[in-house]
């Protein structure tokens, strides 16, 4: 929590995603942020290990983010999230340096890859709603020396993004075409949250 947030929020956020929080506030919900405290990667690990599907451990990460901050904040309705890039069938995880993010884009260019993005609803600990957005990303064919460029010209902000890519940036001449909701690909599938708030009277219509 920050001292600018709200003290009767809408919704709690357990994201520390900017893009999030901008879209909900965008949208004219007074939300108060606090980022999940999860060791994500263990989480992921574990899943992988389950087997779990891309689109499962989605939905099981942002579970375990809505959960974890709404435990901690009783009678607070508390949204979690979670975007997973599925290449292939194999979850692709943030590049963690700009060498892998060249590799992780020169393997899906000119190839289609889904964004998974998941939202979970919880309160008290429990979980009260939930949806995962699929989204199909069709990838252009771009030259090493292109996707070098990029990389390099945009690393500061695409190192936070799944996929090394922010859509609303110069991310989007990485595509040919994508099918599915616009919001999911930036990581939260806003209208399927503001729906569900507002025809449970969260949200006046
Ligand atoms: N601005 C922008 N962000 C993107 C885009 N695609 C993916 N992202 C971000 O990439 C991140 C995916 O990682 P996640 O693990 O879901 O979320 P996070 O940023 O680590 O934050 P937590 O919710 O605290 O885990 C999210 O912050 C998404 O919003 C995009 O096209 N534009």
């Amino acid at each position: 929590m920050t001292e600018t947030d709200p003290t009767d929020p809408d919704l709690i956020v357990a994201s520390a995603s900017a893009i999030r929080a901008t879209l909900l506030r965008n949208a004219g919900l007074a939300i108060a942020v606090q980022p999940a405290p999860i060791d994500e990667p263990a989480l992921r690990r574990a899943l992988e290990a389950e087997g779990a599907s891309p689109r499962d451990t989605a939905d099981a990460l942002a579970e375990a983010k809505a959960i974890r901050v709404s435990a901690k904040r009783p009678g607070a309705l508390v949204l979690g999230c979670d975007q997973v890039l599925d290449h292939d069938g194999a979850v692709l995880a943030k590049p963690e340096d700009p060498d892998e993010a060249i590799a992780q884009l020169t393997a899906m260019s000119g190839r289609t890859h889904r964004l998974l993005s998941a939202a979970v609803l919880a309160e008290d600990g429990a979980p009260k709603w939930r949806h995962v957005s699929t989204v199909r990303m069709h990838m252009a064919p771009r030259s090493p020396e292109w996707i070098a460029g990029y990389v390099e010209r945009n690393w500061d902000s695409i190192r936070h993004a799944v996929g090394a890519y922010k859509l609303e940036e110069e991310g989007v001449r990485l595509f040919s075409r994508v099918e599915g909701d616009y919001f999911a690909i930036l990581g939260l599938p806003l209208l399927e949250v503001l729906n569900h708030l507002t025809l449970t009277g969260r949200l006046t219509s």
